[in-house]
């Protein structure tokens, strides 16, 4: 699934207009009325005070459509306008009518005696600024806000929170209405996957509003989030001629004494996930450790105790190395010596992704699309100090660019980034904040490349199965008993969901934390 930009929602939105041969108010009607619907079908008339806030954009004219139906259905609420300013749009006017005609006519707030008495037990819908707003929220609306937000009552944001933006970072924090919950028009919002406001957003879902698909299509956008569907598009059906070699053999380099778990996981989920066959290179000290423990790989290890001398014989398809491998100097000049020699596909890791940000000439010797799965302290590493969530993207655009391989930043709503294509995750939950869990991914990751999938659609795939595998068990095990182990315990049930065909999710319901 897309998501677009405010202004490439603007572009849809009137190619929509004109193509299907409808007005913009009948566009407004039909968004608005389905996110009363939504709101009916769970209040079932109940006697709850509504307060329905509207701008005087078109996210007011969503406002006063949302409120006319609440109304028309005997609920119990009162309609504001926040009047802010007199550029009132046409379809912000004829709803205002239309409203006005039933005999419930909106208050007007023009300051702060005109405020509502707002209750913890009522209901807020915010439609006060949408998609449009383009600076912050002053004087006694920015003062409706807080007020607002004072009373921590349940709100409704239509379409997007008001006073956060659709682009760029919010400075001022105290100028955001807080969502309980966002109705969201056509596509997922950029601003609701970026850490830096995750205080502003609690949960959202998409509202198919039928904008125009094949103009969306042709703006080719850049930006993905990534769906069940799309996960299915990917995935390679096994030929009953195949035989193991034909998924590849994954070889995972890493470990050191005391962390040799952080290779074995590696290991673990590259087999799991389907290569064909798998070797892990380790020092002297993992052998028995390894072997014992999964009996259905294959060990090579480094004459030292501390990963050295990468005398590796395996010939692999595919290589990921860095869980738990330390980076000693030795390892450090080892790695060096080992880049030179290297042709296969990488995937780079933990410490292995640590000792390129020491020494950044070693990304020159990196094979074209290798892929890197830094956590956001690994990424800062690489790519230097951000000021944002912004411009944190944008830095990792132009390192992706720069150097030819796809990042993936681990965190909530990862995001794997491929030159200037973004696609972030939708599914995974705080049970993955756990030890070790970046050391599946992994795995997960060069399995899939082992067996054919392109980098980029590796990354993609192995990050949805991940944070898939967290979903579905969590129902059993709870966020605090999940582990990595679980991980790979749960992978089957992860991968049998990408062929049932319930709805594709296009609502987030669970803010995650870093893993
Ligand atoms: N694009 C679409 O597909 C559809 C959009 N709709 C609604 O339209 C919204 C966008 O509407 P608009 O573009 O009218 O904008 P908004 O209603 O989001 O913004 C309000 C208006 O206030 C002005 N403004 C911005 N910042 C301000 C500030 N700090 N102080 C005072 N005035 C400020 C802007 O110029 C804008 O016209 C969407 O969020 C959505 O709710 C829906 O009606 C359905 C269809
Ligand atoms: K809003």
């Amino acid at each position: 699934m897309y998501i677009l930009s405010p202004q490439q929602i603007a572009k849809a939105d009137k190619a929509t207009i004109k193509t299907n041969g409808i007005t913009s108010l009948e566009l407004m009607e039909y968004a608005a009325t389905q996110c009363f619907q939504w709101l009916h079908q769970r209040l079932q008339g109940q006697n709850i005070k509504i307060h329905v806030f509207c701008g005087i954009g078109n996210n007011g004219g969503d406002g006063l459509v949302i409120a006319r139906h609440l109304y028309q259905n005997g609920y119990n609420i009162d309609c504001y306008v926040v009047n802010f300013s007199d550029k009132r749009t046409p379809e912000f006017l004829e709803n205002y009518n239309r409203l006005k005609e039933l005999g419930k006519w909106p208050t007007i707030i023009n300051n702060e005696n005109d405020f509502p008495t707002v209750s913890f037990d009522d209901i807020v819908i915010d439609a006060i600024f949408g998609i449009g707003l383009s600076r912050k929220p002053t004087g006694f609306t920015k003062k409706l806000i807080k007020y607002i937000n004072s009373t921590k009552v349940f709100t409704l944001a239509i379409d997007f929170p008001s006073g956060l933006f659709g682009d760029k970072s919010v400075n001022d924090k105290t100028s955001v209405l807080k969502a309980g919950h966002i109705l969201t028009f056509q596509t997922p919002k950029l601003a609701f996957l970026l850490p830096e406001n995750k205080e502003f957003l609690n949960t959202w879902e998409v509202i198919d509003i039928g904008l125009d698909l094949n103009f969306i299509e042709n703006l080719k956008p850049t930006i993905n989030y990534i769906t069940k569907e799309k996960i299915l598009s990917y995935y390679k059906p096994r030929n009953k001629w195949s035989h193991k070699g034909t998924f590849g053999h994954s070889l995972l380099i890493g470990g050191s004494f005391g962390k040799i778990g952080a290779i074995t996981l590696a290991s673990k989920a590259a087999l799991k996930i389907g290569s064909g066959l798998v070797s892990a290179y380790i020092p002297k000290c993992g052998y028995n450790i390894l072997q014992i423990s999964i009996p259905e790989i294959m060990v090579e290890v480094d004459d030292d105790n501390t990963l050295s001398y990468f005398n590796i014989k395996t010939k692999p398809t595919v290589i990921g190395i860095g869980p738990g491998m330390g980076t000693q100097e030795k390892t450090a000049l080892g790695f060096y010596n080992f880049l030179k020699e290297n042709s296969n596909p990488l995937i780079i890791d933990a410490d292995a992704i640590n000792l390129l940000s020491l020494n950044p000439k070693l990304l020159e010797l990196l094979p074209k699309n290798t892929i890197l799965t830094p956590h956001p302290k690994e990424l800062e590493r690489l790519i230097g100090t951000w000021k944002n969530d912004y411009d944190k993207l944008n830095k990792s655009i132009e390192f992706s660019k720069k150097h030819t391989v796809v990042l993936v930043i681990k965190g909530a709503h990862t995001v794997i980034v491929n030159g200037t294509n973004l696609t972030f995750n939708s599914t995974g939950n705080p049970a993955l904040s756990t030890a070790g869990s970046g050391d599946v991914l992994t795995g997960l990751i060069t399995g899939l490349v082992a067996q054919g999938y392109e980098p980029q659609i590796a990354a993609i795939f192995g990050v949805y199965l991940h944070g898939k595998t967290a979903d579905i068990a969590i129902q059993q095990t709870g966020y605090e008993t999940f582990t990595a182990s679980t991980i790979i315990d749960y992978l089957a049930e992860a991968l049998l969901d990408i062929f049932t065909n319930e709805e594709t999710e296009t609502e987030n319901s669970e803010p995650e934390t870093e893993n």
